[in-house]
């Protein structure tokens, strides 16, 4: 049976100041055709919140959340924390667990998708940062969480919660971050977001109509990304009469730059020129039932050491 002696939470990463804007874009576009003007505008986004992305505390709360569920359930078992895009970058938490003599790790990455940018790249991220450290733990990611009751049930309450602030026919409208469709199983993530939407909707609010949109696209616009985005989705709808809308990034685990500003400030200043009532439902973010999903997946894959899966001696 595997068994692991620590559990790392990976996450993407964001700046904590206006100085590590530009540093923060500059990794997280390294390699990649992203359009000068595009980042200028996104490090804008960020200078409108001081240029700190919510990301990292978001990331703190949930390790927090994660270390509280397992002492509740006596998994002994310490938790890491490493970015792909910045500080505590992943290497230097490799090297860490390294020092502290960690064998062999659990990753639980604030991802829930297949596909390229939601699963490979952290894969990419794992085995790059192992290379770096002499002597590095084996690293595995625990399995794709989106189809898990720890990630659903938090949405549907946020779905929930969102439509209760809303009046009249109201349209379920599921966000996604857009991919290009260069990238390898975009079909997968396609398909497994239209899953989560379809679950979320059906047990959020069975009957309404509900559409599966994308956000955030970046690249160059001859380049084909997967559509449509958000803001020409209003458009349509308007269109069609809807007065109402409520918002689920089911594509995202937290209530980071990509929802505060792409869902909060874009899509609802549209929604608002619109005349289409808005409102956005919360991610899972900290939920204790989220947070308890690392210690589900590991005992799932029959990791967890047999002091902890409620047997004694
Ligand atoms: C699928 C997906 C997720 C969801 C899965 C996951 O959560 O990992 C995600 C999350 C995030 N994306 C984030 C930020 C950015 N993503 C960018 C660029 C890109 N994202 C892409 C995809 C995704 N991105 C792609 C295909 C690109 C093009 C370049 C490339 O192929 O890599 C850029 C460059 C500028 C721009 O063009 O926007 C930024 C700044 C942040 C941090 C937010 C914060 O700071 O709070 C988070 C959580
Ligand atoms: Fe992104």
């Amino acid at each position: 049976m595997t068994s692991f002696d620590a559990l790392l939470l990976l996450s993407f990463g964001g700046p904590e100041g206006p100085d590590d804007v530009l540093p923060f874009l500059e990794n997280v576009t390294r390699g990649r055709n992203i359009p000068r003007a595009r980042l200028e505008k996104v490090g804008e986004h960020y200078h409108l919140f001081g240029g700190v992305s919510p990301i990292n505390q978001q990331c703190r709360e949930l390790k927090a959340a994660i270390e509280a569920d397992f002492a509740a359930h006596g998994v002994d078992l310490p938790v890491y924390w490493g970015n792909r895009n910045w500080t505590p970058y992943l290497a230097d938490t490799v090297r860490q667990m390294t020092a502290d003599g960690v064998r062999r790790a659990a990753a639980f990455v604030t991802s829930a998708y297949s596909g390229y940018s939601t699963n490979d790249q952290y894969l990419n991220d794992i085995a790059r940062a192992r290379e770096e450290v002499p002597g590095a733990p084996e690293i595995d990611k625990l399995p794709v969480y989106c189809g898990r009751p720890g990630f659903i049930e938090p949405f549907v309450d946020a779905a929930r919660d969102a439509l209760s602030r809303l009046q009249g026919d109201v349209r379920l409208v599921f966000t996604a971050h857009s991919v290009p469709l260069s990238q390898p199983n975009y079909e997968l993530y396609v398909a497994e977001l239209e899953q989560t939407a379809r679950t979320v909707a059906e047990k959020a609010a069975p009957g309404t109509p509900w559409d599966l949109v994308y956000q955030s696209r970046s690249g160059s616009p001859d380049q084909p990304w997967l559509e449509p985005q958000i803001t020409d989705h209003l458009e349509k709808l308007r269109g069609e009469g809807v007065r109402a809308v409520a918002a689920v990034p089911v594509g995202f685990v937290s209530d980071h730059m990509e929802v505060k500003y792409d869902l909060d400030v874009e899509a609802a200043g549209r929604a608002a020129e619109l005349g289409i009532a808005f409102a956005r439902a919360a991610t899972p973010g900290a939920a204790p039932r989220f947070a308890a999903l690392p210690r589900e997946l590991l005992a799932e894959v029959g990791a967890l050491p047999a002091r902890t899966t409620g047997e004694t001696g």
